[in-house]
């Protein structure tokens, strides 16, 4: 079998991507996708992501993703950004919006987004409403119509005060001190496998630089330590609103680079802008 595919990154979360608009199901297997993200033996990236056509009324495609681990999350932040440039590239017109900026609306597992191409070349994409129920999230911190904020975790023999979202995917967040004296490695693993997310959880470890900055490392569920987690700045900005900490828009900080979030007050929905741009193409 040959496969065509792009390589993207959004601040250094990379992903394959694939022309799937013909056929309503991957071309590829969630094993065989695992083979490709391998960094060694295969092209490497955080996960692989397929337009598919769209089967919902008024949007244009259908975004899913595999992990690098081969699971398959509801949604991913980074990656709408580099589908969006992705359709782009391949020359799929956009829909002109109020503003006569050009639109996507695509379909997810979370839910419909719409991604708006900025002409400075930064995506802003309307994330939509967090989830904060404990069923949604889902976790067993709370009872299930309770909201998990400020509530204690017990990993690695420490007491953590965590707050859990929902951007259709799971965060668990944390705030520390020093970030960068967090052990990603060592921890990560054990928040996302911790019995009290029955669907695993993303994990964002938070150091507040000032009310509108926010620093941040992020363990992924199915992917592990990456240089950015779009829906994880998402919903650590509600997670930092929710505690007091911060503004209800923010830089967040990530080791690839800057995203920023605003969680909108008129309507409630997240929107982040931040960029994505193209690697390399290939045939493998
Ligand atoms: N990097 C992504 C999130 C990808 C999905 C995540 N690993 C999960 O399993 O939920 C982003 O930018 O949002």
């Amino acid at each position: 079998m040959t496969l065509e595919f792009t390589k993207y990154q959004g601040l250094g979360n990379d992903f394959i991507l694939i022309d799937n608009r013909q056929n309503p199901e991957p071309m590829i297997t969630p094993s065989q996708a695992e083979q490709l993200c391998d960094r060694n033996f295969g092209i490497g990236a955080d996960g692989v992501i397929f337009a598919l056509p769209p089967t919902e009324p008024d949007t244009d495609y259908t975004m899913r993703i595999y992990n690098s681990d081969a699971s398959e999350p509801e949604m991913c932040g980074n990656g709408i950004r580099c589908l969006a440039r992705f359709l782009v590239d391949l020359g799929v017109p956009t829909r002109s919006s109020a503003t006569g900026t050009g639109e996507y609306r695509i379909q997810t597992l979370a839910g419909v987004m719409t991604l708006t191409l900025k002409s400075d070349g930064q995506v802003r994409v309307d994330m939509g409403l967090p989830r904060l129920l404990s069923s949604e999230i889902p976790t067993t911190l709370c009872p299930p119509e309770e909201k998990a904020v400020n509530v204690p975790l017990s990993v690695a023999g420490k007491t953590w005060d965590v707050t859990c979202v929902s951007m259709g995917n799971p965060h668990c967040i944390t705030f520390v001190e020093d970030v960068d004296a967090v052990d990603l490695a060592g921890i990560g693993p054990q928040f996302e496998n911790h019995p009290a997310f029955p669907k695993r959880t993303n994990t964002e470890f938070i150091q507040v630089m000032g009310r509108s900055h926010l620093k941040m490392r992020v363990w992924e569920r199915g992917a592990g330590a990456t240089l950015a987690c779009g829906t994880g700045a998402c919903a650590t900005l509600v997670a930092g609103v929710l505690t007091g900490r911060c503004d209800r828009q923010a830089t967040i900080e990530l080791p690839g680079g800057p995203l920023h979030i605003e969680w909108s007050e008129s309507d409630g929905r997240l929107y982040m802008t931040g960029p994505a741009e193209r690697v390399f193409s290939g045939r493998i």
